[in-house]
């Protein structure tokens, strides 16, 4: 088994750590980008991949292609090697918006295309990951994609319709997480504390939450209701963010990343017809 990565950018990068770790060798993958040697260098340095700068030839090697290159650069990337595919390949693509029958008609052929969303996590095995069957993609070949992103995380299969709700929502959700932390962070200097104490405080704050979610199985507004005394500094705390909508500013960010989402395949069936 061969896969191939057009694009060795950050979602690459997380994807071939944890993959690597686990179920395929380092030498299983050909890493391919535009023009960033220097990456590449790294990549292989690091990971111990095979690197190509020959795209075309990266193609033909492969069993499984996994597109790693932003939405706007899919068309210039796929029309020049459109030849080197056949349909006995799986493209697997990560591309935030672009829909598997953009790609399967880039390329030209009834190429089988499973589109996934994962996020960065991966690097750690802790993605979540959504996958979508296109047109020309089997059960099996969701079977295959599905075993692979297994591999760094956990995965779930979705209607394609359904793929840029779960973009807005866990794809660019490490995002909202770091933002929180780094909030925290600047209040922590504000108020005094020493900077790696905070970290350190901080961090398992976020983990202990995280994991309280999980083992209990309970309601945040419970699992917060239990943090809350009655007159105490929760309640003033919390009191502020709702003063400044915090939860309507949260939900304003996923609706608008979702629908970002759909612009950047928006964008791209326009600049492609
Ligand atoms: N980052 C994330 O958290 C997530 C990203 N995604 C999706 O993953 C994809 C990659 O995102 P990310 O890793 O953040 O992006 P980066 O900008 O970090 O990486 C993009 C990569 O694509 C390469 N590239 C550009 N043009 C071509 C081309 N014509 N042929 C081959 N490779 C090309 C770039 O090469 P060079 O450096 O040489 O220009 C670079 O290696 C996006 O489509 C995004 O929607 C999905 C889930 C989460
Ligand atoms: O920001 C982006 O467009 C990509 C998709 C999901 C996470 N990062």
């Amino acid at each position: 088994m061969t896969i191939t990565f057009l694009g060795a950018g950050s979602m690459a990068e997380a994807l071939i750590s944890g993959v690597t770790q686990t179920l395929y060798e380092p030498k299983q993958m050909i890493v391919t980008n535009r023009s960033r040697m220097e990456r590449l260098t790294y990549m292989q340095q690091t990971y111990g991949v095979r690197i190509e700068t020959n795209k075309e030839q990266a193609v033909k090697e492969a069993d499984i292609v996994i597109l790693a290159m932003k939405p706007k650069d899919v068309a210039e990337s796929l029309t020049p090697i459109a030849h080197a595919f056949h349909e006995q390949q799986l493209i697997i693509s990560l591309l935030a918006g672009v829909t598997t029958d953009t790609i399967a008609s880039l390329i030209g052929k009834q190429m089988p295309v499973i589109r996934a969303m994962p996020n960065t996590s991966a690097a750690i095995g802790q993605s979540a990951t959504a996958l979508a069957q296109g047109a020309y993609a089997t059960d099996k070949h969701v079977h295959m994609a599905k075993e692979l992103f297994e591999t760094v995380g956990i995965v779930t299969i979705v209607d394609e319709k359904h793929l840029h709700a779960v973009t807005g929502l866990s794809g660019s959700g490490p995002a909202y997480v770091y933002y929180l932390v780094e909030a925290m962070e600047k209040a922590a200097d504000e108020i005094g504390l020493e900077r790696d104490i905070a970290k350190e405080l901080i961090l398992q704050t976020i983990i202990g939450a995280a994991h309280m979610l999980k083992a209990t199985n309970k309601h945040p507004s419970v699992l917060r209701k239990e943090v809350t005394s009655p007159g105490g500094t929760t309640e003033a705390g919390i009191g502020v963010l709702e003063r400044y909508r915090y939860q309507e500013a949260m939900i304003a960010c996923i609706k608008r990343a979702t629908e970002r989402s759909k612009e950047l395949g928006e964008a791209l069936l326009s600049s492609v017809q």
